[in-house]
Formats: structure tokens, C-alpha cells, sequence
């Protein structure tokens, strides 16, 4: 998703409370249980687009800490509006690329990452920017903790495919698989819907998703 470039969407964003100024990115790395002043965990999501999924999620378990990324600022915009009237401690947004994540998340400082509906790079050349590739699972093994879960959905089946073939050479195993998780009781229970979910799953494509619980990451071991 990009939006047309919103003047004044950047200094907008960088007044928002919710809102972790780039200048101050790096150095939250292994300081976010002292930025959210609590030891709860952090889940993520990476790619929250207009902040749907990750608002939602923030409401209804207040016991969690959210951080949701996106690269885009007409976008975060968006998100942000949303919060004006609203006062939730245990949200923060990141304007960034997730290429740069290690730099913000320290090892072992996730509980959670969400994918939700990643772009699909469709062109061979750029598979290495798509969210669930290799190179960005090594990216998530760093800073997630052991047993830390990654979860994946989206409507494109190819991207869903090249998804699945990624794990094996990073070394990662699916727990739980499904081709159609709105028809799927067990795993709709407490799903929360995405802007673009909510839209391709009423157009009738299918979602797939998976889940995955990392027991022996790389961080594991240090
Ligand atoms: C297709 S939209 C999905 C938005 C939302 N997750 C949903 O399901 O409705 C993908 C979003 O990921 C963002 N994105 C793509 N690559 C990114 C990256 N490397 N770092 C941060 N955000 C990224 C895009 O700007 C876009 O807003």
C-alpha cells in the first residue's frame, strides 16, 4: 500500500505520542520494557499499513505491548489519525523499513511478530524484500525470543507458496498450516481482521495463514 505523498504527513507523524521519533529508533534497542514502563510482552507487526489489525489488538488485550512498523509516512498518517481521540499506553508506531529492525529490537526482545498481507514483490529480482523471505526470517531470528511465535496471512497464494518454501532453508518449521482460515473454527477464534483481509475475503479469496513457535533460533543459543 502506498498512498500519494501527504505534505506535512511526516511532521504530523513526528508529534503524534504514539509515534517513536526516527532520530530516537536506534537507541530503543533492548530498552523497550523501560520505554512501555512495564515487562510486558512485545508483539509486532511489520507491514501494519493504515494500523487496523494492531489498534484493534492493543484494545483488547491491554496486558500485551504492540509496536507496529511501516515503511511509509502517508501511511502511518493514517494510523496515527485514528489514535487522536483515543489513549492507549500500550501502542507505539515505527516509521521504518523493517530491513532495519536489528537495529531497533534487541536479541530476544520480541514475543510476537505479525505479517499481515505483505506486499508480494511479484518480480523474482525483489523476492529478497518480501516480509516472510529468508532474509528476513534471519532478520526476525535475532530478535525473537526462544519460543517466540511468527504468524503470516494473506490472500496471495503464490506469496503464501514462496512463504512456505522459505522455512526449510532458514532452518524453520510451520506448527500450524491452513489454506483457508475463515473456514477453519479453531483457528478463527479470536482472529482479528486486517484492512485488506476484510477486503479480499469478501471478494471470496481465501486466506491463508501460518504460525510458527521458534524454539531453537539463533538468539536461543548465545
Ligand atoms: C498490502 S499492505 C497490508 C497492510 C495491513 N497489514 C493489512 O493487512 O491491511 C502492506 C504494507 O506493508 C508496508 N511495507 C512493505 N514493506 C515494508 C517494509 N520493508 N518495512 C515496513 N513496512 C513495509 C507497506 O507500505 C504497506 O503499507
Amino acid at each position: 500500500m502506498r498512498l500519494r505523498n501527504i505534505t506535512g504527513s511526516r511532521e504530523v507523524i513526528a508529534e503524534s505520542p504514539y509515534v517513536i521519533r526516527e532520530e530516537l529508533q536506534a537507541g530503543c534497542a533492548g530498552r523497550w520494557k523501560e520505554i512501555f514502563d512495564n515487562v510486558n510482552p512485545i508483539h509486532i507487526e511489520i507491514g501494519m499499513g493504515k494500523g487496523k489489525f494492531i489498534h484493534t489488538m492493543a484494545k483488547e488485550n491491554p496486558d500485551i505491548n504492540y509496536v507496529g512498523i511501516e515503511k511509509y509516512s502517508s501511511v502511518l498518517l493514517r494510523a496515527v489519525q485514528k489514535m487522536e481521540k483515543e489513549e492507549l499506553p500500550n501502542l507505539k508506531f515505527l516509521r521504518m523499513d523493517a530491513e532495519e529492525i536489528t537495529r531497533v529490537f534487541g536479541p530476544r526482545e520480541v514475543s510476537r511478530i505479525y505479517l499481515n498481507f505483505s506486499d508480494p514483490w511479484p518480480k523474482d529480482r525483489h523476492a529478497r524484500r518480501r516480509l516472510p523471505s529468508r532474509e528476513f526470517l534471519a532478520r526476525y531470528d535475532v530478535i525473537l525470543e526462544q519460543n517466540g511465535r511468527l504468524e503470516f496471512k494473506t490472500d496471495n497464494r503464490a506469496l503464501f507458496d514462496f512463504a512456505v518454501d522459505e522455512l526449510v532453508p532458514a532452518g524453520w518449521t510451520a506448527s500450524v498450516l491452513t489454506y483457508d482460515l475463515h473456514h477453519d473454527e479453531v483457528l478463527m477464534q479470536g482472529n482479528v481482521m486486517t484492512e485488506y483481509e476484510e477486503k479480499f475475503s469478501s471478494l471470496g479469496n481465501p486466506i491463508c495463514k501460518y504460525v510458527i513457535i521458534r524454539e531453537n533460533n539463533k538468539t536461543a543459543e548465545l
